[in-house]
């Protein structure tokens, strides 16, 4: 569905350089602190931004070729892009109808009500939540094959991130052969989300992972000095030193079950994971 190929943009100091694909059907998270050039990706995969190097595919068909009807495909949120505050819903379902051939009056109207955005109230008076749920609802509702969101849980509580995630997998359920890229800079959030994950820092993809593996494969075993001497390491991926010996990351975690049954074994959230491998020694 997106194939990106050895993109590059420079800025001053700052290198965005990689490569990422999102397979039909899937959604993949794009995870990365504060700087590390997930704004930059979506920017550069929508041409909003001239890149140095480097092909964006989408739908198999290279967006330098793309036709403002093929831009109909996509729904994007972007992180720091608003609408108008002074319009309604009522208003914002006139201009989508004029934007987009497939747009679905219906499902707007269903989605505004089943999410409790109200349709005569100015988006100037929304709350940070509403307002990201009707972005969300723009960018879905003209049935486009493959979603381009930036942060779209920035700023969210729990109960507004799980009904954005929501409006998200029922968007995926409708057709199978959708994809969904979004990035954020808190893991957790994409979590129970996500089939796939690309871990992105100072511009380079550093880790990527399906998300069951990371969840089910990898553990955090936490040993002291003399149990990190005497344990096998060759499926230890980093270790980080503790008071109390090392914290050591594994993507074979049933290996240290079945053979070190003794030991401390954590499942750890994907989180937990990342920062072991951003910020663990390697062994
Ligand atoms: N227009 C620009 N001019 C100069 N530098 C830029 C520009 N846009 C982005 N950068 C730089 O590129 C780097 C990546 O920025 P980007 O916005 O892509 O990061 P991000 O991962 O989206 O961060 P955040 O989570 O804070 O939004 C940063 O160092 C930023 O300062």
């Amino acid at each position: 569905m997106l194939k990106i190929k050895d993109l590059r943009k420079s800025y001053g100091n700052f290198e965005l350089n990689l490569s990422l694909e999102v397979p039909a059907g899937c959604i993949t998270g794009l995870v990365g602190s504060n700087g590390a050039g997930k704004s930059t990706t979506f920017k550069a995969i929508l041409g909003l931004i001239t890149t140095e190097k480097g092909s964006v595919e989408v739908c198999g068909k290279d967006i330098c070729t793309w036709e403002a009807k093929d831009r109909e495909k996509l729904g994007v949120v972007l992180a720091n892009a608003g609408f108008n505050t002074y319009l309604t819903l009522r208003d914002m379902e006139g201009v989508l109808s004029r934007m987009y051939t497939r747009f679905d009056r219906e499902m707007f109207r269903e989605y505004c009500s089943r999410y409790h955005l109200p349709l005569d109230k100015k988006l100037k008076e929304f709350s940070t939540g509403m307002l990201a749920k009707t972005k969300i609802l723009a960018a879905i509702t003209h049935k486009a094959d493959l979603l381009l969101l930036d942060e779209p849980t920035t700023g969210l509580d729990v109960l507004a991130r799980e009904e954005l995630l929501d409006m998200l997998r029922s968007y995926m359920e409708e057709n199978e052969e959708r994809s969904i890229l979004i990035s954020s800079h808190i893991s957790t959030d994409l979590e129970g989300l996500c089939d796939d994950l690309y871990m992105i820092e100072k511009g380079h993809i550093v880790l990527h992972e399906e998300m069951d593996i990371l969840l089910g494969q990898y553990g955090i075993l936490k040993v002291t000095k003399s149990q990190f001497d005497a344990m096998e390491k060759q499926y230890l991926l980093g270790k980080i030193e503790e008071n109390y010996g090392y914290r050591c990351l594994t993507k074979e975690k049933q290996f240290y079950l079945e053979n070190y049954p003794e030991l401390t074994l954590e499942k750890g959230s994907v989180d937990e994971v990342i920062t072991m491998l951003v910020k663990g020694e390697k062994i």
